[in-house]
């Protein structure tokens, strides 16, 4: 497959993600391609989930659906694959039924033994690679390709617990019975998360994202002590790894779901990440103060306001806009996108009506 790709027509996500003013925001929804659409529901009635994410043309055309159906609207695209990708490399059976479950969790420290030695991610996911490669000519250009992992906490958390948890009894038990064992399995995982996703830039990814989507489990201390190291070691190792194969720098993102204190916030800007991706529970201007300039923010309307309707949608928007924008000015560093994922019950058109309404309130000009 041709290493050379069509042009990029439309660079708003990576100026953005850069810190620079843009003359509206861009917009991307995180979980974009999935449930929500029935083009997806069509394709998944037909394959099982992982078979898409191993099928280079299947992970294109799941990956490409909302950038047909919303033309125009989208101003990126996110390669279709899961988190939990990673843990399946490292050795570890990831079954989705419909969540996901390990029938062999890391019990104990002892369980480590179990895992891959050494992970080659060329081998064990480079039909990830091949499917972005393969996305990247088949967008044409239209708008930048994201590649994407999870951040070690929640990887971690999901191999240790073996699923989805609301106690989080046995990641917990983890860090805080073994410290010292938790701290080298998060920072095992980071070396696999930075091949990986050096091998994603090298493929054709154009901004990397690192998902906590369990950040927000833990107190400021122990985010401090447990997630941030792995996730700095990520953004720290993957630009090395990038100069020093002669690969052209991409923006990276952090969106460290609910780890929401100054002190965090603070510690999350200066773990060597381009943007901060936040939730609906922080005021951007509030986020803003606290991070100050250095570092683009993503986000950030709850995705619940989906369900409300046009009237309460465009609201949303407006305030969200209010807050991301320095009066009368543009957008400036900036990446307009929901506080999470889009949930499986959205109407379709009303997802359209967001992407519409973050165009006309964030032009330039336009009056919040
Ligand atoms: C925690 C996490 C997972 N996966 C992911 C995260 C981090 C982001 C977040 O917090 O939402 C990330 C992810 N998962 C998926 C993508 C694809 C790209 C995109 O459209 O954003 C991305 C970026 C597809 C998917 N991953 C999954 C689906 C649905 C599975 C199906 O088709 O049956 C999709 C489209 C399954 C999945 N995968 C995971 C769970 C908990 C589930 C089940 C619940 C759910 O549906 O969200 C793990």
């Amino acid at each position: 497959m041709s290493q050379s790709f069509p042009p990029l027509k439309n660079d708003l996500l990576l100026r953005a993600a850069r810190g620079e003013e843009t003359e509206r925001a861009p917009v991307w929804v995180m979980r974009q391609a999935g449930r929500y659409l029935p083009e997806f529901r069509a394709v998944r009635a037909e394959h099982e989930f992982f078979e898409i994410c191993r099928t280079p043309a299947l992970a294109m055309e799941v990956t490409l659906q909302p950038i047909r159906r919303y033309s125009g609207l989208l101003d990126a695209a996110i390669i279709f694959s899961d988190i939990l990708v990673v843990p399946q490399a490292m050795g570890m059976e990831v079954l989705m039924n419909p969540g996901p479950s390990f029938p062999h969790p890391l019990d104990t420290p002892a369980d480590v033994a179990k895992l891959r030695e050494h992970v080659d991610v060329n081998k064990e996911l480079g039909y990830v690679f091949e499917a972005l490669t393969q996305t990247r000519h088949g967008l044409e250009g239209q708008v930048p390709l994201i590649g994407f992992s999870g951040a070690p906490w929640t990887l971690f958390a999901y191999m240790v617990e073996g699923g989805g948890s609301k106690t989080f009894q046995k990641a917990k038990t983890w860090l805080f019975k073994w410290p010292e064992e938790s701290k080298a399995l998060l920072m095992r995982i980071a070396d696999v998360c930075v091949d990986y996703l050096v091998g994603q830039v090298r493929a054709g990814a154009q901004l990397l994202q690192v998902f906590d989507s369990w950040a927000g489990e833990l107190t400021p201390h122990d985010f401090a002590t447990f997630a941030l190291p792995p996730a700095e070691h990520i953004a720290t190792r993957v630009r090395e790894k990038l100069r020093a194969g002669g690969i052209p720098e991409v923006p990276l993102t952090l969106f460290a779901k609910g780890a929401n204190s100054p002190s965090s916030l603070i510690a999350a800007a200066a773990a060597g990440y381009d943007t901060l991706s936040i939730d609906w529970t922080l005021n951007a201007h509030e986020a803003r103060w606290i991070v100050g300039p250095g570092v683009a923010l993503q986000g950030n309307m709850d995705p619940g306001v989906l369900y409300g309707g046009r009237d309460a949608i465009e609201a949303a928007v407006q305030r969200m806009n209010a807050s991301f924008r320095k009066e009368g000015g543009k957008p400036k560093g900036w990446i307009a996108n929901l506080g999470h994922g889009i949930t499986p019950g959205v109407d379709p058109e009303d997802m359209r009506w967001f992407l519409e309404c973050v165009h006309k309130y964030s032009a330039a000009g336009s009056d919040s």
